[in-house]
């Protein structure tokens, strides 16, 4: 009888994740009924989001999360065995599904359309679900002009890497924030910034209005707290903000709120917050635009990767801490092409 490991989710998280909050067991697998078949995960995320859902999850429930996964044996012939699927089935190794869409949820599951070559594994970072988010997040909410100046907080990561790649395209001029000097040279050396600042070690402030004199057209907030009150503070008249996450509040008890209204009434600001699962309906849109500015040698990518499914608490804990560059994922099982 094949076999699944599994991660559950023990106890509730109380401020950072700590190991025992999880608990790896067993799970035995039945055999598969017509309709059904069976993955086993190749890839697997860590992204913040699970920090910030997980008060929502139920304990004694596997732990949530998307991957990419091989089909190894299948009675549905919507998902035959030998390819590779995207699939929301949380923290496990092996799982069975019966390929029903979910109407509540269209991207649940699909068979990853052809990546030309490129690794499956981009179906989690750029060619998925933070690829959608940097795409979609900056085009439809900040429609940046060129010469505009963009200024992206959580620069480093999987979506706030590629927000300001993007934003190069459009002719912008991109200010990247993120907490290593190492992540800020990787970004004007590698990624096409224009600029960088270490949130850690300069004064966020001070720095931008040296870099930006005549203030932030757009800002890209990955982060929320005060560096977001900061920028939004040094916005030009008629910014646009997206609001894509606030990680710097996900494992505070008590998160500090600090005034905007000032700003942006003063400013006459758009603030507009999403979830990338809005533009559902165009998802294979995006993934087809950022395949092809990779193709085309316009836009970069980096992924951390942490070796072995038993590791994933790791992988999740060190991308909270940032310790990745890009996308951050585990690989589960080694694939030979
Ligand atoms: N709205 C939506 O639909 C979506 C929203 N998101 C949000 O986008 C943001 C980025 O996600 P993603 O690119 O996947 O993750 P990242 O790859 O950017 O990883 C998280 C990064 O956050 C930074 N970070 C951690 N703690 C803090 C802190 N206290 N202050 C500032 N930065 C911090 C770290 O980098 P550093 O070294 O710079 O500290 C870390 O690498 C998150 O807020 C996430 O919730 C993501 C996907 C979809
Ligand atoms: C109350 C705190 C909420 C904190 C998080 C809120 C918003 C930011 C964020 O990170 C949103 C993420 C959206 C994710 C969208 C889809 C996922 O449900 C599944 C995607 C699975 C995958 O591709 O890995």
């Amino acid at each position: 009888m094949a076999k699944a490991k599994v991660f559950i989710y023990e106890k509730p998280f109380d401020g950072f994740p700590k190991e025992d909050d999880l608990k790896l067991v067993e799970e035995d697998l039945k055999p598969l009924k017509n309709g059904e078949f069976l993955t086993e995960a190749v890839f697997l995320s860590v992204d913040p989001y699970m920090r910030g859902y997980a008060p929502f999850l139920k304990t004694g429930t596997v732990f949530l999360g998307g991957q990419i996964a091989l089909i190894v044996e299948s009675k549905n012939p919507n998902f035959p065995a030998g390819k590779y699927c995207f699939g929301q089935y949380g923290w496990r190794s092996h799982t069975i599904s019966n390929g029903i869409p979910d109407p509540n949820n269209i991207l649940h599951e699909y068979v990853l359309p052809d990546f030309k070559g490129l690794s499956p594994s981009l179906g989690l970072g750029i060619l998925g679900m933070p690829g959608n988010t940097a795409y979609f997040g900056l085009l439809e909410i900040c429609h940046p002009k060129p010469g505009e100046t963009v200024v992206i907080s959580g620069a480093g990561g999987a979506v706030g890497n590629h927000v300001g790649q993007i934003a190069k395209l459009k002719g912008c001029k991109v200010i990247g924030i993120a907490g290593s000097d190492e992540k800020g040279s990787w970004l004007t050396n590698e990624m096409n910034f224009d600029h960088f600042i270490n949130y850690k070690t300069q004064n966020v402030r001070k720095t931008l209005k040296e870099i930006a004199p005549k203030g932030v057209d757009c800002y890209f907030d990955n982060v929320g707290g005060e560096i977001s009150s900061t920028i939004v503070n040094q916005m030009s008249l008629f910014g646009r903000i997206s609001v894509c996450g606030a990680i710097s509040a996900y494992n505070d008890k008590h998160p500090k709120a600090s005034a905007l209204q000032a700003a942006m009434a003063i400013k006459q600001l758009k603030m507009e917050g999403f979830i990338v699962t809005r533009w559902a309906d165009k998802w294979f849109e995006g993934i087809d635009q950022n395949l092809q500015w990779i193709q085309e040698g316009k836009i970069k990518y980096r992924e951390t990767v942490t070796e072995g499914f038993e590791n994933m608490f790791r992988a999740f804990t060190d991308m909270l801490k940032g310790v990745n560059y890009g996308k951050a994922i585990v690989r589960a099982k080694s694939i030979v092409k």
